[in-house]
Formats: C-alpha cells, structure tokens, sequence
C-alpha cells in the first residue's frame, strides 16, 4: 500500500509554528557577490548559496532561491542550485524555489515535471507560477504538486509598481484579474486543514488591500520587506486577518549582512523577530 505524502500546505504550517514564518531568499546577485568579496563566476556562486544555507537553513521555516542568479552560470550554475536545494533541505528548510514558471497547458506539464516529480533533480517543496496564461494553463502543476506533496505560489498581486496594470485590471464581471487569481487559489484550497498547499503571492509594498479577499485557506508569500521598502511593522496593515498565514520574503535585506555567516544569521534572526512581534500584535 502506498501512503500518500504529506501535503505543502500542512508541512509549511508546521514549520512556520515551530520556526517563525520568514522565507530568506538566495539571491546571488553581481553585486553581492562583489560585496562578500567574491568573483563574479561559479565558484563565488557556490561559496554564496553554501554560506546563506549554512547561516539559516537550520532555522527559517522557508528558503527561496531565485533560480535566475544560478541558471546565469548555464548547467553548472544549476548543479550549484540542485546541491544547495540538497542541503537546505537536508537542515530541515522548505524549498520554494523561484522560477516563476507559466506557459501552456502542455509545456506547464514539463515545468512541473522539472520541479515537482518527487524525483528530478531540482524537485523543491513549491515553486512560484505565473497565471498569466490564463489560471487553467496551471492545471498540470497543481496536479502534480497534489500528487507529490508539493504546493504552488501563484503570482495574484506581485511588489513591483509595474504589476498593477495586468492585476488591478478589470474584468467584465467587475472582479480584477488580481481577485480572480485569489478566487482560483481558495477553491483550490478548500476543505484543507490545517492550510491549503496553494498559495498567492502578494507583495508587503501595496499597502492597504482590504479590498480583496486574501482569506484563501492557503499561504501568502510576501516579497518586497527590506530592499524594496517595505517593514515586517506594515504586515499587519497590509494583510489584516490573513497576517497569520504571510510567508514573509527578504533577500538583499538579510545578504547584504554576509559574509561572515554569524552576522548573517543575525541578520536574519532580527527580521524574523521584527516579524513575530508584528504577527503578534496583528
Ligand atoms: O515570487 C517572488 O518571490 C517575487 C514576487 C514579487 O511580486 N516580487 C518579488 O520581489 N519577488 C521575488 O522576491 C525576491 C525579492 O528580493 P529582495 O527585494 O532582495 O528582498 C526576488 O527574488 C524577487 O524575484
């Protein structure tokens, strides 16, 4: 008999209680390879990725490597993202890697093969999806990631000013393409306990957003804290009730601490502190 895995969405609540909801983001950028001191290739890449994994994968509930800094170095790059996801995941971390995949139903299908088949190489706990071939187009990776325990961050209402002339957009049924998304990804989720595994991301820079409806009965991941302005303080403000289930996002606001991995791991603790209390009081 075989037993089915345990969903995302249960795994991620577990570790978010036990850990505290911050998702550090690998982001090897030029410029942070430069500022730890090292060169600009794949040897810098794999010094980089090592020590974040080292200074916080023991602890954060949730890693995210942002694939484009690695697939910059073509196949060996990627042999640096498979070997970091290894052992990120080996300390105990959920991996959502960031890839941001979207495309027809039929190719979506490979996507989902790449990163959601218990078995690939690159196989993480969620992956980040863009909807923007029409939700449906995401059909074989919900089931896949139904299939292997995984979960999904479908992009709903993304942290750059650019994104709101796609999402804000509306439709003629009056609902925007931003709220659709949300509608799409709490059907998904319904009936789950404790959490759906399909998740929004929604970003900590937009301000008030009492006018959609975050409560999906999934996670909400929540880039844009740090270098794009926003405060662990303003999540609350931001997601009201929903706050509970944020997976807050800091990349640069936490790697710009490195290299050394203590100071880094500092870093880290602080926002994840800043984060709790905000959590608490909201
Ligand atoms: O999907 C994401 O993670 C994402 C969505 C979004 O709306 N905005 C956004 O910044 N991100 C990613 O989150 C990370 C933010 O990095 P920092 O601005 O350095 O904290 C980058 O890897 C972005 O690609």
């Amino acid at each position: 008999m075989t037993t089915s895995p345990e969903p995302f969405g249960a795994r991620l609540r577990r570790s978010m209680d036990e850990r505290g909801p911050l998702c550090v983001g690998i982001d090897p950028h030029a410029s942070l390879l430069a500022e730890w001191g090292l060169n600009d290739d794949v040897a810098g890449l794999e010094r980089f990725s090592r020590t974040v994994v080292e200074a916080v994968a023991e602890r954060v509930a949730v890693l995210k490597p942002q694939s484009a800094f690695f697939e910059r170095f073509g196949s060996r790059g990627i042999a640096v993202l498979e070997k970091s996801v290894e052992e990120a995941r080996a300390a105990g971390a959920l991996i959502v890697m960031d890839a941001k995949r979207g495309d027809i139903g039929s190719t979506m299908a490979a996507y989902a093969e790449s990163f959601l088949r218990k078995d690939a190489p690159l196989f993480s706990d969620a992956l980040t999806v863009s909807p923007y071939l029409g939700y449906g187009s995401l059909g074989p990776a919900v089931e896949l990631a139904r299939e292997s325990g995984a979960g999904l961050f479908v992009l709903a209402l993304t942290s750059n000013p650019e994104g709101g002339e796609v999402q804000h957009a509306m439709r003629a049924d009056g609902r925007s393409v931003g709220a659709t998304m949300l509608a799409h990804l709490a059907a998904e989720n319904a009936g789950e306990e404790p959490l759906g595994s399909f998740g929004a991301v929604v970003g900590a820079t937009l301000g008030d957003l009492s006018s959609y409806d975050l409560d999906i009965n999934g996670p909400l991941l929540a880039p844009g804290i740090g270098a794009q302005g926003a405060t662990p303080a303003d999540l609350p403000g931001v997601f009201g009730a929903a706050v509970r289930n944020v997976v807050p996002n800091v990349s640069r606001g936490v790697l710009r601490h490195g290299p050394d991995v203590v100071t880094l791991r500092e870093a880290a603790e602080r926002f994840a502190e800043e984060i709790r209390a905000a959590v608490a009081a909201g």
